[in-house]
């Protein structure tokens, strides 16, 4: 018998004022699976991240978290499922960092000992890069400071969800759009290693060269709708990034590895070249 999904999405549709922004979209991920969502702006990745979560409940269709719909479980047990790092959320308090990422862990840590919790928050502090930063007002930060913050504060929520349950996922939006360039590969690092723990990860990404080297599939929103799904090899092919993105290639070769690096010097946009 195939295991259940650990997130499984069953022929979503959203709509909001009259207008479809997810189209009858169909999805499972499992334990240990790293997936990276792209798309064009607007294409409803957001949104389809916000509805899996249980934040959204969408027009039609089912959301499952271990084949359970999510609007049956109680937010602590969606708690303790998933942790979800959003795009560019506000912290509009001063708070020391240590406690904003304290507050991941005791939405769902609970009833764990004070050394447990002591242990998982520093973890996640280290795991994010943040650890010099945990005595300081989180309302001073910059905003890829706050950004690997918020990252640590979804790692404590997950490493707190492991007492409660075994099969649990991350959804992260966008969470290197702020992170320089060795921050964004120690965060895809530490992405990675939290699926390689066996949790299921999905990720919004629009940097396609790190979606192909650290996720294990990569599924291509498009008007709501995904118009690929499947490993990186195939899935970033010149055919989706003409079709989805409206690019083509411009020199001879886009790099040397089965996907094609996408990066502005090999491909341009016709309809913009002068
Ligand atoms: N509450 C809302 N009211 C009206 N339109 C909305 C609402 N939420 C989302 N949309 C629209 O739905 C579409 C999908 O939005 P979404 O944020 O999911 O896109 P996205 O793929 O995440 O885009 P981006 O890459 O720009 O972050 C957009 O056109 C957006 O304007």
């Amino acid at each position: 018998m195939t295991e259940t999904p650990v997130l499984a999405l069953e022929h979503v549709h959203h709509e909001v004022a009259g207008r479809t922004i997810v189209a009858d979209l169909s999805l499972t991920v499992r334990s240990g699976e790293c997936v990276a969502v792209t798309g064009p702006n607007g294409a409803g990745k957001t949104s389809l991240l916000r509805i899996a979560a249980g934040e959204v409940h969408p027009s039609r269709g089912r959301v499952l978290w271990n084949g359970t719909e999510a609007w049956r479980l109680p937010d602590w047990r969606l708690a303790a499922m998933r942790a979800v790092m959003s795009q560019s959320t506000a912290i509009g308090f001063s708070f020391p960092v240590a406690d904003v990422v304290g507050l991941g862990f005791d939405g769902v840590g609970r009833r764990a000992s004070p050394d447990l919790r002591r242990r998982a928050i520093a973890r996640a502090l280290e795991a994010a890069d943040v650890f010099h930063l945990a005595a300081r007002d989180v309302s001073t930060l910059s905003g890829g400071e706050r950004q690997r913050v918020l990252f640590a504060k979804a790692l404590a929520q997950l490493e707190a969800g492991s007492a409660e349950e075994q099969r649990r996922a991350l959804l992260l939006d966008e969470p290197i759009a702020s992170l320089d360039l060795s921050h964004q590969i120690t965060l895809m690092q530490a992405v990675r290693r939290v699926a390689d723990d066996g949790v299921a990860v999905v990720a919004v990404l629009h940097d396609l060269n790190l979606a192909a080297a650290f996720a294990d599939r990569i599924v291509v929103v498009h008007d709501g709708r995904i118009a690929a799904d499947g490993p990186p090899e195939a899935t970033v092919t010149e055919a989706m990034l003409a079709r989805v993105f409206g690019i083509v290639r411009r020199t001879a070769t886009v790099g040397a590895r089965a996907v094609p690096v996408v990066a502005p010097q090999f491909w341009e946009v016709p309809a913009l070249r002068s």
